[in-house]
Parts: C-alpha cells; sequence; structure tokens
C-alpha cells in the first residue's frame, strides 16, 4: 500500500493584508516550496495524490462552537477594517476574505488523509495546509490558525471509524493547546507535545505547557508535554525524549491510529524555534511511529518558516512515509542538562499514569539549568545558547544526505527447499570461491571441513555484508544450522575485512563468543531471561528478563530504554539480528524489533534464524519490506524486578552511553 500525498494551491490564497510582526512568517511560500521539493525530489509522483475537499459545517463542530463557525463564516465578506477588527479579538492570527475557504480546505485535507488511511486505500500519508490547527480552539483562532484540522480529525476518525485510540503526536516546537483543551478529559486520545517554553517566557506563555499538566479526570495520564527550557535543542534531545517518553507510553497506549501535528518550526534555522535539529532527524521520528497502529499514520502540516529547513524536513518526512531507508543518525550529542531536567520531570509526572514509567525517579530535587551554575574560571558553559548564538535564518547545516534505495530490498540465504517470499530475492553466493577465504572459514567456523553446505551458508553471508557495504543491497536474512557460528564468522568478517561498526541484537539465551566482544568494534546486546554472573559491559550488554522474551512488556521496555538509544549513540554499519533458539519472543513482537532496527545502518539488517524456524521467513522477510509490523495488545505492567534490573543496568552503562541518560546530574 501506498502514500497519499494531499495539497492544493487554492490554500496559498490567502496572506497578511497589513502590518503585524507576529503574523508576517506565516507566508503562502511555505506551502509552495515544501510541495516544489516534493515534486523536484521525484517523491511527490510516488505518493497517492489524493484530492481536497471543504470541511462541513457539522465536521467543523465536532471541535468548534456554532457561535465561532457562525463568526469566521461572516469574514469573506468583511472589508479590510473589518477583517482587522474581527482578527483583534484573537492573539497572533490574521483573517483574510479567502481564509475562511482555505480552513475549510485544510480542515478538509486531514479528513479526505484520514479516510484514505482508514479505508485501506493507502498505508499512511501527508498533508501540506494552510492555516495551520493546533492553536485554534473551541471558539478562538490562535497563532495563525483558524480550524483545527487535528483535533477535527480525531473526533472524525472515531466517529466514522470507530477508532477506539487515536495517539497524536505533536513535534510543532509551539505547544498545540487548542490540541490540549480539546481532548485533556478524554482517555481515548493521547495528545503529545514538545515545545519551546523557557519556563513560560515564550509564546504562548501558558502555565498549561508544562510538564505537571497531565489531563484532567479520565484523562489524566494522556497529555504529555515536554517543555524545552532552552533553545538549541538537537536531534539527541529529541530522539531521548522519542525513545524514553512517547515510545515506551505510545506502545503501553497502543492506539488504532497515530495523527501527527507536523510542524517544522522545531528545525534548525527556524527563527520561531531556535532549535538545532537537523531535517534528517524527521526521518527517524517518523520512522520510530511507523509500526505503531499497523503503520495507519496521517502526517498534518501546521508550523515551520524556515523555506529551506522547512522544504527539507517536508521531503525528509514523505520520504520515510514511502519506505526509503532512513539516513545515519549524524554523531549525536548527550542530551543536554536541561533537557534531561525536562525528560525527568516528563516522566516523573507520568509515573502514576503508565506502568513503563512506573520506576522512573522523581522530580529533580532543584532545577539546574534556570540557576546560575557557578562555572570554574574559563569553563564554556556546556548549556546550549550560552555562547553567541547566530541568528536563526543565518544558520548553516548540511544538505540531508541522499537517501538511495538499493536495487535489492531483501536478500534471503535459503536452504533450496524453502521458498523465497514475495518481493525478496534468494541470494546464495556459489560462484568459486575464493580459495584463500575458503580455507580460513574452513579453519576457524566449520568443524568437519567437507560440510559444503555449511560452507555455501557462511561464504553466502560474507558476501551478502559485503553487499550491504555497497548499497546493492539494503537487508537480508539467512536461515543458518548455527546462528552463533553464523554471527562469529559474519561480525569477524565485517570487523576485520570492512573494519565496520556492528550492532549484534541476540534475542534469547546462549552463548555469545566472548572474542567478538572484545574488539570494541562490535557491540553486542543480548535480551534473555538467563541470570549470569557475567556483568555487562561497555560493548556487550545482557538484558535479564525474569520471564524471557516472551515477556513483552519487558521487552518493549529494554528496546526503547536500552537497545534503540544504544543503537543510535552507536551508529552501527550494519545490525546483525539474531533469533537465538527457543528465545520465546511473540512473531509480532519480532516484527517490531526487525522494524525498529532498520533505524540503523541505512536500513542494512542481517537477521540469522536457525534453519528449523524456516515458519518464520514470511513474516521477517515482510518486516524487511518495510511493512508494518502488527501492533501488539496493550501491554501490561513489566516485572518490577525487570524495571528495576534495567534501571541498574542503564545508570551502571550511562557513564559510557551518554543517550541512556533519564535524569539530570544531581545537585549536591
Ligand atoms: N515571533 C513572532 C511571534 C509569533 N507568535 C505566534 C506563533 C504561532 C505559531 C504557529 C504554529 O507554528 O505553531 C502553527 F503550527 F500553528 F503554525
Ligand atoms: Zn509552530
Amino acid at each position: 500500500m501506498g502514500t497519499a500525498l494531499i495539497y492544493d494551491d487554492e490554500m496559498t490564497k490567502y496572506k497578511l493584508l497589513w502590518v503585524d510582526p507576529a503574523c508576517k512568517i506565516e507566508v503562502p511560500e511555505r506551502l509552495t516550496v515544501s510541495h516544489e521539493a516534493l515534486v523536484r525530489t521525484g517523491l511527490a509522483d510516488r505518493c497517492v495524490s489524493v484530492p481536497v475537499r471543504e470541511a462541513t459545517d457539522a465536521e467543523i463542530l465536532l471541535a468548534h462552537s456554532e457561535e465561532y463557525l457562525e463568526a469566521v463564516k461572516k469574514t469573506p465578506y468583511m472589508s479590510l477594517e473589518d477583517l482587522m477588527e474581527f482578527t483583534r479579538q484573537y492573539g497572533d492570527v490574521y483573517f483574510h476574505p479567502n481564509i475562511y475557504h482555505c480552513a475549510k480546505l485544510a480542515a478538509g485535507a486531514a479528513l479526505q488523509l484520514v479516510d484514505s488511511v482508514m479505508t485501506g486505500k493507502v498505508r499512511n500519508g501527508m498533508t501540506l495546509v494552510r492555516p495551520p490547527g493546533h492553536h485554534s480552539m473551541r471558539s478562538a483562532a490562535n497563532g495563525f490558525c483558524v480550524f483545527n484540522n487535528v483535533a477535527i480529525a480525531a473526533r472524525y476518525a472515531k466517529q466514522k471509524y470507530g477508532v477506539q485510540r487515536v495517539l497524536i503526536v505533536d513535534w510543532d516546537i509551539h505547544h498545540g493547546q487548542g490540541v490540549q483543551y480539546c481532548f485533556e478529559d478524554d482517555p481515548s486520545v493521547l495528545y503529545f507535545s514538545w515545545h519551546r517554553y523557557e519556563h513560560q517566557k515564550f509564546w504562548p506563555h501558558l502555565r498549561n505547557s508544562d510538564y505537571d499538566i497531565v489531563g484532567k479526570e479520565k484523562g489524566a495520564g494522556f497529555n504529555i508535554n515536554v517543555p524545552w527550557n532552552k533553545v538549541g535543542m538537537e536531534n539527541g534531545d529529541y530522539l531521548s525524549v522519542f525513545c524514553h517518553v512517547l515510545l515506551p507510553v505510545a506502545y503501553e497506549f497502543c492506539p488504532d491510529l497515530v495523527l501527527v501535528c507536523a510542524g517544522f518550526d522545531s528545525a534548525i534555522g527556524d527563527p520561531e524555534g531556535e532549535m538545532c535539529a537537523t531535517p534528517d532527524v524527521f526521518a527517524h521520528l517518523t520512522h520510530l511511529l511507523m509500526n505503531l497502529a499497523g503503520g495507519k499514520l496521517c502526517a498534518v502540516l501546521e508550523g515551520g518558516y524556515n523555506l529551506t529547513s522547512l522544504a527539507q524536513s517536508v521531503c525528509q518526512t514523505v520520504q520515510t512515509l514511502l519506505g526509503d531507508p532512513v539516513p545515519r543518525p549524524a554523531s549525536l550529542n548527550s542530551p543536554c542538562i536541561s533537557a534531561l531536567e525536562s525528560l525527568q520531570c516528563v516522566r516523573s509526572a507520568h509515573k502514576a499514569y503508565w506502568s513503563c514509567l512506573k520506576h522512573a525517579a522523581d522530580l529533580p530535587t532543584s532545577t539546574i539549568s534556570t540557576k546560575r551554575i557557578k562555572l570554574r574560571e574559563g569553563e564554556e558553559t556546556t548549556e546550549k545558547g550560552g555562547e553567541e548564538e547566530k541568528d536563526a535564518e543565518e544558520k548553516v547545516w548540511p544538505e540531508p544526505p541522499k537517501r538511495v534505495t538499493p536495487p535489492v530490498c531483501a536478500a534471503l540465504v535459503l536452504p533450496d527447499d524453502v521458498a523465497c517470499p514475495e518481493g525478496c530475492e534468494r541470494f546464495s553466493f556459489s560462484e568459486d570461491l575464493d580459495p584463500l577465504l575458503a580455507s580460513k572459514l574452513r579453519e576457524s567456523f566449520l568443524r568437519d571441513a567437507d560440510d559444503s553446505t555449511a560452507l555455501i551458508t557462511i561464504s553466502s553471508l560474507i558476501a551478502l555484508t559485503e553487499k550491504m557495504e555497497k548499497n546493492e543491497i539494503c537487508s537480508g536474512l539467512a536461515l543458518v544450522r548455527d546462528v552463533t557460528k553464523a554471527m562469529t564468522s559474519i561480525v569477524q568478517h565485517v570487523t576485520t575485512v570492512l573494519s565496520n561498526r556492528v550492532l549484534v541484537v541476540c534475542v534469547g539465551d546462549g552463548n555469545v563468543p566472548s572474542h567478538i566482544t572484545e574488539d570494541r568494534e562490535t557491540l553486542v546486546v543480548q535480551m534473555g531471561s538467563a541470570q549470569t554472573d557475567e556483568q555487562s559491559c561497555k560493548y556487550y550488554i545482557r538484558v535479564c528478563l525474569k520471564k524471557g522474551c516472551s515477556d513483552t512488556s519487558g521487552f518493549v521496555q529494554a528496546v526503547f530504554g536500552l537497545l534503540l538509544p544504544l543503537g543510535y549513540e552507536y551508529d552501527p554499519s550494519l545490525v546483525v539480528l539474531v533469533r537465538m533458539p527457543d528465545s520465546g519472543v511473540s512473531d509480532s513482537l519480532w516484527q517490531q524489533l526487525t522494524g525498529l532496527l532498520q533505524s540503523f545502518a541505512l536500513g542494512h539488517t542481517l537477521v540469522l534464524l536457525q534453519e528449523e524456524e524456516k515458519a518464520l521467513v514470511g513474516l521477517t522477510a515482510s518486516s524487511l519490506l518495510g511493512n508494518p509490523a502488527p501492533s501488539l495488545k496493550q501491554l501490561q505492567a513489566p516485572l518490577t524486578e525487570d524495571v528495576e534490573a534495567l534501571e541498574r543496568l542503564r545508570h551502571r552503562l550511562q557513564a559510557d552511553w551518554k543517550l541512556l541518560q533519564t535524569t539530570a546530574p544531581q545537585t549536591q
């Protein structure tokens, strides 16, 4: 199934008709540069084009009052003076004779997108709209917004399609208070927003935007506010919040539909956000949400005022929705102190509502980042925004890397009697094997030298890793007699011959040869049940779950709280995913993991299965082809001892792995 793109240039036909410094950044060019970039890069042609339509009165009334709608209906006939007068009653917004028409199209476009996804016409999609929506409230326009496009879409999805649970992710740099107010007492809609806040000093200056505003009555816990109290936040800050707050909660919530308030003023160069996250980070934010709700994801444009970073960020988002491999995370910095404070505060505020956060640390005793820390002489502030910042508009950043899709998406090394699933390619390296390599393989990995099938398999795997290295193949899968032996030979080859970093993820117990964890070029994370005296060390990390990998909620905790942050920080060039014998992991969790690990290494994931488990080839291949994994059921609480063990492990490792941090350094 494809990706919908909904756009109509009618929505460019309104603009600011008078002087108002607060509104002059919201210009029609925001839409034209975004759409033109999608056309120029060829991404628009790869999408399913869906027409816009006007939202009906009834649909607008899903989130707005009649008196407000009636008032806005009058604006097309107003004189300039009347429009200015009408505008004065609201904040940081402007009206125009054509804006009512465009606002109906913006809301209607979001509904068209919901229809396309919910009817299965497409898997996911994006709509480029203006006016934006997330600030508009039941009876008020605000912050360039007239109708709350995403709030209307959420209500519409519940009413028309019986959607039980909707997740709204608002990555715009402003707090979508309109969405928060609409659903704050509604446990069926989980609203997550991060936003520039600076302790209420930033627009819209609302006390209700802080981390302790968690929702009301039955909706308590279903409103998550992550305030950024400093500017200059980077990719590492954003990804940490996704891994340690949004994703664990989102998986526990288990939505039937994901709506994104896709604002790109959170990207570098934006005059409003003044953040430093690069456009390619939106490829990761999108990818990390694509295995929720069976892949049903609707992205609706909100803000974004630097026309260069806006266009690049829109392209990164759409390209990921199309299933292209995501770029490697450029060297991530550890989250800054202020971000860690926000992280700790949010996790603490929500520990009462989400079992995945039950063991989160308490509120920080004092918030360091607001106090002027007595710096030792000459120590420059580690905090962002300390040194003289250039204006946002003068910021420069590298073009996002070209994201080439290899000619072969998934190559499979299978015994002849095992069918190769649709969309994959059988791979067997049978050309005459380099005699030197063959003898080396024989002596080091194959006991009985004449074991020719094993030799062919191992040499095929080696050849496979080389084609991945050259980006001729994206991902691979092999049925092997002994996954440990195969893993060892691959790691040996890739780290020595190709001298690249390999992330090995072992699902299930079984001994991992220690020598592959001594070379520093390999990071091994093993998830199992065995209690070992062997301590985890920096490059060999064992996660022990009491009930083993059959415990889905414990496993998910470990994936988001440990495995993903490690993977982002380690930034491997290859991921080897090994399913140890009798791992006990469920099929849907296995597929979720296969999907999530494609966040790394340009999607170069090599999966090793025991040949007895050939029944898993089809569903594993489906995930390697980019199909969304089936959604897990709503997760029950992970075992206390598992969570505590994971916390201890994280505490021990965070000195080496900064992205594992979830709390600000203690003040003495
Ligand atoms: N320096 C000028 C002050 C501007 N203050 C109003 C900012 C409104 C932001 C709107 C948005 O970006 O959140 C939306 F997504 F709705 F478009
Ligand atoms: Zn914004």
